[in-house]
């Protein structure tokens, strides 16, 4: 048979995997280089959303201030609506005449919103990062395509987080509120006390009596040490500029190179470590289901007396009512929010009300700069998708014709979960760089297209350590921003193409694995896994050979192979009233090493993992959702 048809200028990697009984052929495509005909393809899906009537100019609804810049593109192409404050029916009403909408973070474009839209609206453009406000299902659902502009506030958000560094060290709003409250108080007495006959040294002395040196005496940043979490775009920025104002700076990101860190003269540390050794907390990473509320009692127990915590992420990496606690408590000494939980907070949250938290009203993204930079891209975006070009910031999208997402509907969803597997297992402190996928099919190459796979693995490497949304429009993209390369090796078997996959091997070279048991002896991570009945199974984890559906999470546990363990694991599970739906073990031979690969419904406590990992057999193991 024919190698794979490859439109890459990058070099095929040399075949170094061993699959047994299969028949190896060259690779057939990398990341980041197939432009011509990745847009070609998307070209022609995008047009699926965006079918508008050619005589018609579309309108396009801004519901939030967007910079001039970007309005200005948008009238050249469409009639442009700006209504702010708009109420959730006044847009409801309006969204049914517009064919693009346009918001920042304090829209809700919900579910209702689409419903109401009854077909018309086809593109959602998010001036900003996160699209949280945005019911992203739904959007789908009803065939819209929704965009972001994801870069052009970096900068702004990590100087902010820097403004609220040293405001907060030198205590900058407190001093100042207290300056305008007693001026102002002292002005009104002033012609009172003029009146009153008192001496003018007294008049002065009260007139100035609460002017507070002493109480507002700060902290110095110089040689202190900054902990960054999540070193991604805005949080290597804030690491830049603290390094020039001569901070000692650590960071904690999982899945950041180390090189990039290195680059800037940040040395990567574990969370623990960052927590227990920093006298300043940067918080940058997304809020995701790992990364909810990871400051909590717990951890800042784990903190140096009187560190000081800058937030502008998300409120959500932050229990508040733990944070007040600790504030109480003199653990954390002041913290300067600009996001919260919920936006606005309450006014007579105890958080914003406490004297020793700074905050402002999410303004990371608020200067003129980046919202000029954000209203061009999102106004390009969504013109060109509009046009029915490729939204390389696209975050959603259906992406292949329906029949060929029907048959691969089940190596879909097996990709995604190779890929979120094979990211879990990588041990902190390791940054992913490079992912070699290989498909061993009987179909001939050009009758198996794994673009949507090769997405979906990236969707799955990607979306459990950042806020990105990846796709099949902004899959090569992403991985590309990320330094992340992905190379693809085709193996093709004999027999019937019926089925067009057999296996698909995921495998990530150059990290540490916190499961060690899942590095293969070729020294990558791998897993692999087949589709059964229709259903994803792990079928290798490493060296070892196993069968569990991928369904709900998955525990993996190493031991030595002796009886009684399914049953003392099972026993712990059902304790926890935890259900296991499928169990399977693989080992090297009989009374030697195996590892034990459990599927469960729910997600077991912590005490139950702790007593798995403390069964004496159990070398090692790892609780990996799915
Ligand atoms: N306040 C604002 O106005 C404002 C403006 C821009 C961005 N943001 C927010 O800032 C955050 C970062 O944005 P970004 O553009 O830098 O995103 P990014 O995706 O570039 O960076 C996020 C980083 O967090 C890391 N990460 C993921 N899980 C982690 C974990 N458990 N521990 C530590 N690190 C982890 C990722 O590896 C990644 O490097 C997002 O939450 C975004 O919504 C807020
Ligand atoms: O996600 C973002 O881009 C930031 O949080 C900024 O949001 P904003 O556009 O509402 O300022």
């Amino acid at each position: 048979m024919a190698a794979s048809a490859s439109s890459t200028s990058l070099k095929p990697s040399t075949p170094s995997t061993t699959i047994s009984g299969l028949r190896r052929r060259p690779l057939s495509t990398t990341f980041g280089v197939t432009t011509l005909s990745f847009r070609r393809l998307h070209r022609d899906q995008l047009c699926r959303f965006v079918v508008l009537s050619m005589d018609a100019k579309p309108t396009i609804l801004v519901a939030e201030k967007l910079g001039e810049a970007g309005v200005k593109l948008l009238k050249e192409f469409a009639n442009v609506d700006c209504s702010y404050n708009l109420s959730p029916e006044e847009l409801c009403t309006k969204i049914s005449l517009c064919d693009a909408l346009i918001v920042r973070s304090g829209t809700k474009v919900s579910r209702e919103v689409f419903e109401s839209s009854a077909g018309r609206l086809k593109v959602v453009g998010r001036a900003g990062v996160g699209i949280d406000n945005v019911d992203l299902a739904a959007a789908t659902e009803h065939g819209c395509l929704v965009v972001n502009a994801p870069t052009a506030n970096t900068v702004a958000a990590a100087e902010h987080g820097i403004a609220l560094l040293t405001a907060m060290a030198r205590n900058i709003a407190q001093a100042d509120a207290s300056v305008k409250a007693d001026a102002s108080a002292s002005v009104k007495n002033f012609s009172s006390m003029k009146s009153s006959c008192l001496p003018l040294h007294e008049i002065f002395v009260n007139f100035y009596s609460k002017w507070l040196r002493s109480k507002y005496v700060g902290v110095s940043l110089v040689g202190k040490t900054l902990a960054v979490l999540g070193f991604g775009k805005v949080g290597s920025e804030v690491a830049r500029r603290a390094k020039g104002l001569g901070m000692h700076v650590i960071a904690h990101d999982p899945y950041a190179p180390a090189d990039r860190a290195r680059a800037i003269g940040v040395e990567l540390v574990s969370f623990d470590e960052a927590i227990a050794s920093a006298d300043f907390i940067s918080l940058h990473m997304p809020l995701t289901a790992s990364t909810s509320k990871v400051l909590n009692d717990e951890t800042f127990a784990k903190m140096k007396k009187g560190v000081r915590i800058v937030n502008v992420a998300r409120g959500g990496v932050i229990d508040e009512e733990a944070l007040v606690k600790a504030l109480d408590a003199g653990i954390v000494a002041q913290a300067a929010l600009d996001v919260f939980t919920v936006e606005p907070p309450a006014k007579d949250s105890k958080l914003v009300q406490h004297e020793n938290v700074t905050a402002t009203p999410h303004l990371g993204a608020s200067t003129m700069e980046a919202q000029e930079g954000v209203a061009i891209e999102i106004a390009e975006a969504v013109v060109g998708a509009l046009k029915g070009e490729l939204a390389a910031t696209a975050v959603n999208a259906p992406m292949v014709p329906a029949q060929v997402l029907t048959e691969l509907k089940p190596f879909v969803a097996l990709s995604e979960k190779l890929g979120r597997l094979a990211v879990q297992l990588v041990a902190g402190g390791t940054g992913v760089k490079t992912v070699k996928v290989t498909y061993a099919s009987a179909r001939a190459p050009d009758d198996l297209d794994t673009r949507l796979l090769r997405a979906m693995i990236t969707k799955g490497l990607i979306e459990p350590i950042s806020s990105v949304f990846v796709n099949l429009v902004n899959a090569d993209f992403t991985a590309k921003q990320r330094g992340l390369r992905i190379t693809e090796e085709r193996v093709f078997l004999d027999g019937s193409p019926e089925s067009p996959l057999e296996l698909i091997q995921v495998q990530i070279a150059n990290v540490e694995s916190k499961f060690a048991s899942a590095i293969s002896d070729s020294g990558e991570i791998k897993v692999e896994g087949r589709v059964k009945d229709g259903i994803p199974h792990l079928t290798r984890v490493g060296s070892f050979e196993v069968d569990v559906s991928l369904e709900g999470s998955l525990i993996l546990c190493r031991q030595v192979d002796q009886p009684g363990m399914i049953g003392k694991v099972g026993s712990i599970l059902a304790e926890d009233n935890v259900n296991v739906s499928f169990m399977s073990v693989g080992r090297i031979a009989p009374r030697k090493q195996a590892v034990m690969a459990i599927g469960v419904d729910e997600e077991p406590s912590k005490q139950s993992l702790k007593k798995i990992g403390e069964i004496p057999a159990v070398e090692e193991f790892v609780y990996l959702k799915l």
